[in-house]
């Protein structure tokens, strides 16, 4: 079918699109920081059937971006979707946070998600070929969050970044869009959840519980409730979709 590179794909909501979208027939080439982390997941995806390879790179840096990319066109035979996915957290009062913060965060949630951008164009454009381009946003990305503040920034900066590239690269049929989880219990919830402990002096697994108890559907969201919503940004279904950021959150902001 098509050939996917997921960032961020060796746990969590990264780990899920892959096993989604090589459950729907793509073939997947997993990038992450850390191989042992990918090497797992890619032996799940060759279990569906699919075609796995992995490729170590931090996505703050562009040229490992950009290699990554022509890894998986040479490991994979081609080159059809990009999901940006990537991120990290930070928990800090706004009046806590120091310039050393807000670089490292940025360099990962915005930089890294426009290198993936600017990579995924290329690839199509030498290839002549339409593409799909799919970025990892958040409820954070509607909302500013107290205590998360610089993060919510870099979710709403990959919105902008969305948009921006939804209409530079429309004419080349390449679409760009985003996703928008809200609260899933993943690893980076765990971080979260404990730095709002030390910093408040809620008890552990409060915030959390305070934040999944504000969901309308009445349950914590889990990662195949994002990787659903991804399979259609990645399939032809969502042809006529772009530059959006739909929210996928069970019911906790509404726009
Ligand atoms: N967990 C949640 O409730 C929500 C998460 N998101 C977003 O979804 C994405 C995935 O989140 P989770 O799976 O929960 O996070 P996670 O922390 O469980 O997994 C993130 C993965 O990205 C990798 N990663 C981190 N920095 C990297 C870098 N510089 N280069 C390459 N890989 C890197 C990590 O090694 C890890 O495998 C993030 O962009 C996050 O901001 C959005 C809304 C809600
Ligand atoms: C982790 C995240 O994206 C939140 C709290 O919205």
């Amino acid at each position: 079918m098509s050939a996917v590179l997921v960032t961020g794909a060796g746990q969590g909501i990264g780990r899920a699109i892959a096993l989604r979208l090589a459950n729907d027939g793509h073939d997947i080439a997993l990038v992450d920081l850390v191989e042992d982390k990918i090497a797992g997941v890619a032996d799940e995806v060759r279990e569906t059937g699919s075609k796995a390879t992995t490729f170590v790179a931090d996505v703050s840096d562009r040229d490992q971006v950009f290699a990554a990319v022509e890894h998986t066109h040479e490991a994979l035979g081609g080159f059809d979707v990009i999901v940006n996915n990537a991120g990290i957290a930070q928990v800090a009062p706004l009046d806590d946070v120091r310039p050393e913060d807000t670089k490292k965060i940025w360099a990962v949630n915005v930089d890294g998600v426009l290198w993936g951008i600017q990579a995924a164009a290329a690839k199509f454009r030498s290839l002549g070929q339409k593409g799909k381009i799919i970025n990892a946003s958040s409820i954070a990305g509607h909302d500013g969050f107290a205590m998360l503040g610089v993060y919510s920034a870099t979710k709403f900066a990959v919105r902008a970044l969305t948009q921006a590239a939804a209409k530079e690269y429309a004419a080349e049929g390449i679409t760009v869009n985003a996703y928008c989880p809200g609260v899933v219990g993943t690893d980076m919830w765990v971080t979260i959840d404990k730095r709002f402990a030390e910093l408040t002096g809620a008890a552990e697994g409060e915030t959390y519980d305070k934040f999944v108890g504000g969901i309308a559907l009445g349950r914590a969201q889990t990662p195949e409730d994002v990787a659903a919503f991804v399979s259609y940004l990645a399939g032809p279904d969502s042809d006529y979709m772009t530059g959006q950021a739909p929210l996928i959150d069970g019911g906790l902001v509404y726009r």
